[in-house]
């Protein structure tokens, strides 16, 4: 399976480094897991509805530059569907059996996802109603995507 997670900004938090590096050695032995950064526009504290939407767009139009037209796509967001560990690993093993084997995961910036990645998003996945910083939900979602594997091949780990 070829999953490829597409966040914005360069990561430069250690420990998530750290931890990123753990879960990708982990998901090796199971799938082939690209990390792809795409820049991120400049975000001040004081911004208008307007350019916040232009920073989404900015991001979103690079975002979108790297899915390919026959790749499922999850976007997490906040307000998307809410799924046990157990049902996404059911999606991801139905998405294999059906053929979907390039798999997209996208992690908005700092003020989230644009309309037009919403637009091409397959699945809006939520990992709670609570804000989550977007560097650590690369960790985050690496974690849920090794549990998941876990969980479909029957081995120890999930409890
Ligand atoms: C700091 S959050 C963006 C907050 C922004 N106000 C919004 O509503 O999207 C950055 C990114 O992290 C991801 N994220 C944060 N918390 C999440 C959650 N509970 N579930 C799914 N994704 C989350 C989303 O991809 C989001 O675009």
């Amino acid at each position: 399976m070829k999953l490829s997670v597409i966040s914005v900004g360069k990561l430069k938090e250690k420990y998530l480094k750290q931890g990123i590096e753990e879960y990708l050695k982990r998901l090796s032995s199971y799938a082939d897991v690209q990390m792809v950064e795409v820049t991120d526009e400049k975000a001040p504290e004081t911004l208008s509805e307007a350019d916040i939407n232009d920073v989404k767009r900015k991001e979103g139009e690079r975002i979108l530059s790297h899915i390919s037209r026959d790749a499922y796509v999850i976007t997490l967001e906040i307000g998307g569907k809410l799924l046990t560990s157990e049902q996404f690993a059911a999606k991801l093993d139905e998405l294999a059996t059906y053929g979907k084997s390039k798999m997209v995961f996208v992690i908005g910036g700092s003020l989230g996802i644009s309309q037009d990645v919403q637009t091409r998003s397959d699945l809006a996945m939520s990992f709670s109603r609570l804000t989550f910083p977007h560097q650590m939900m690369r960790l985050i979602l690496l974690e849920q995507i090794y549990r998941a594997f876990r969980i479909m091949r029957n081995e120890p780990y999930h409890k």
